[in-house]
């Protein structure tokens, strides 16, 4: 560490002197390189600007397995999750120890150069176990992500930088280490408590923050993270608009907002006490933590949480010694009516009446239009959610018809664009399988990888519209759970998504026969027939289930419609 103007301490980055970036492109010429995904340059971009100080690079496998055992670096030093670069085996095959790999950005735009030092193939079952507690990823969303996201093969070694990721939004946020240790010092600012958030924050975060900046005599930090891994409804731009309408509700000159460009993990107590070394490195003396600070479920609430509640907290307080970061506890604040004020959960007398909004009941407001008081958020940061989350009479959506063929898919989806057509409110897409598969997946054939390619295409083609507030009707046969899932979890981002699971029986559309396929099939002219020689996985939790064995198209479309409005979507 190097010795700041007012006697902070500060690293140095990793970016190299502008005469080094010449030679080093040219190196880089003749060396493999990768395209990095958007998790991968988060952790790129804060080993550059020296916010995972002392990291030197991704980590080599002394390191890592340090860390796993004993979360230490082998040198010592406290590190409580392991930063490595995972690559495909196409890629590692092709290194050399000592040799160079480029390290490019989605776009192949060159970034850093790394010095191979270590290749091997993790073993991952190991690695969830110590860093999530579980290598179970039916259990913990986090080691799901991480099992299934992160490529065979990690590669280790030290990183020279030659341009720092390009962000183009919030410029003015994005604030290196040597910011914010160079504006605390500016400020005066002895005392920094650090606050981690991936939420819009309210009222109570207010009273929250202020108490416990108060408790150190500090100033505050408000650090949302904005990289790869944030849940969540609410898009970045809207995020973080509130975030700095949240800043401005604070005394002037007693905070600070700073974007953290950070890859989470959701790894519960270890990725607290990552944040806190981290908001060390940002030049914080202090750091909050919930006392279920990381956890998978944290904000959901109701939810159980996966971490044991303050474990999160004592890990911090424990390693503060070394870390050089003291942990302040967050306490959970309630609105107390008969007091007209917050005050922490534990502190409240006896018989008083207290106040809560959940996250869930606001998100129901918003969708529904419904009034938010000013006791629970300020009226600007309402007012970015409101523009962000129209209700859903406003909102675009997906009805994904999921079926056999002969079910009814394309019918009902024909009444139903009709149907949305004749309320002329909202622009609507039809996406019926056969169609796709003339125009967006010509090329694909009925293996179940074609298959789950086509029907993410739709679901990616939906999830544009959606987006963009219009009405997407997908009709294909979509015979597996795998992209059905993938395809929820892309569109709820953005709107309604509505499965619907059209249950006709094989006998009925096998009697149906439209088409001719079933005959064929069973003549064994055409083999891997949905429903006959190939598989078809019901949907396990559909919003609705329609056999349109005894029902007509215009009732089975007046029951889908009757649930549309009745979530709000049409009226
Ligand atoms: N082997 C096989 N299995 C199933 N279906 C077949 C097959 N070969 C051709 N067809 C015709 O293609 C239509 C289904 O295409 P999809 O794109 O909806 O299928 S999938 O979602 O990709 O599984 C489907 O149309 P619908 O009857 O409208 O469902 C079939 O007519
Ligand atoms: N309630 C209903 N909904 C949809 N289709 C129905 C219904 N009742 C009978 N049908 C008939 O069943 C057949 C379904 O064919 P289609 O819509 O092309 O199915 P898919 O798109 O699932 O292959 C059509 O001939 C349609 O007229």
């Amino acid at each position: 560490m190097l010795e700041g103007d007012s006697g902070r301490r500060y690293a140095e980055s990793l970016m190299v002197h502008f005469r080094r970036v010449e030679r080093l492109k040219q190196e880089a010429v003749q060396c493999p390189s990768v395209d990095l995904n958007a998790r991968q340059v988060c952790d790129l971009e804060l080993l550059l600007n020296r916010a995972l100080y002392p990291l030197e690079g991704f980590m080599g496998r002394g390191d890592y397995e340090c860390v796993l055992d004993s979360m230490r670096l082998e040198e010592g030093t406290v590190w409580p999750v392991p930063i490595c670069l995972d690559l495909p085996e196409a890629v590692a095959s092709r290194l050399e120890l000592g040799g160079l790999l480029g390290l490019r950005d989605p776009e192949g735009f060159l970034l850093a150069i790394l010095q191979v030092s270590d290749v091997w193939a993790p073993d991952k079952t190991r690695e969830a176990e110590a860093v999530f507690g579980t290598s179970d990823p039916e259990v913990h969303p986090g080691v799901r992500r991480f099992l299934e996201q992160t490529h065979p093969f990690y590669v280790g070694g030290r990183i020279e930088g030659l341009h720092l990721p390009q962000h183009y939004d919030f410029s003015q946020l994005r604030l290196p280490p040597s910011e914010t240790h160079r504006r605390f010092s500016q400020n005066g600012w002895r005392r920094v408590i650090g606050f981690q958030t991936e939420r819009p924050l309210h009222c109570a975060h207010k009273e929250m923050i202020q108490h416990a900046a108060r408790e150190v005599g500090a100033s505050i930090f408000l650090q949302p993270v904005v990289g790869h891994g944030v849940w969540g409804r609410v898009d970045h731009f809207t995020r973080v608009r509130c975030f700095q309408e949240f800043a401005a509700r604070f005394p002037r000159n007693m905070i600070d907002v700073g974007l953290l460009p950070m890859a989470l993990r959701h790894a519960g107590p270890r990725e607290a006490l990552l944040q806190a070394i981290v908001r060390r490195n940002f030049g914080c003396t202090h750091f909050m933590v919930a006392d279920d600070q990381a956890d998978p479920y944290a904000c959901q609430n109701g939810a159980e949480r996966f971490y044991p509640q303050y474990k999160a907290q004592h890990l911090v307080q424990e390693y503060a010694g070394e870390t050089g970061i003291d942990m302040v506890p967050l306490k959970h604040m309630v609105y107390v009516e008969d007091k007209a004020q917050y005050l922490p959960q534990d502190e409240v007398p006896e018989g008083m009446r207290v106040k809560e909004i959940s996250s869930r009941e606001l998100e129901r407001r918003l969708e529904f239009d419904l009034q938010i008081p000013e006791w629970f958020s300020f009226p600007e940061v309402v007012r970015e959610l409101r523009v962000a989350h129209p209700p859903r009479h406003k909102q675009g959506f997906t009805v994904f018809l999921t079926g056999l063929s002969g079910a009814g898919k394309s019918t009902l989806a024909k009444v139903l664009y009709v149907r949305f057509m004749e309320m002329r409110d909202r622009p609507v897409t039809l996406l019926d399988g056969d169609i796709v598969r003339k125009n967006l997946s010509s090329e694909l054939s009925f293996t179940r990888e074609h298959r789950e390619l086509n029907v993410r295409r739709i679901g990616f083609v939906a999830s544009e519209i959606t987006k963009n507030g219009g009405i997407a009707v997908c009709a294909p046969i979509a015979p597996y759970e795998d992209s059905r899932r993938l395809n929820r979890e892309l569109i709820e981002g953005y709107g309604g998504y509505i499965e619907i699971f059209m249950a006709t029986p094989l006998t009925v559309c096998e009697q149906r026969d439209r088409k001719g396929l079933y005959a064929k099939a069973r003549a064994g002219v055409v083999q891997g027939v949905t429903g006959i020689d190939d598989p078809y996985i019901p949907p396990s939790d559909p919003e609705l289930e329609i056999d349109t064995s005894e029902m007509t198209p215009t009732e089975a479309a007046q029951e889908v419609l009757l649930y549309l409005e009745e979530q709000g979507y049409i009226r």
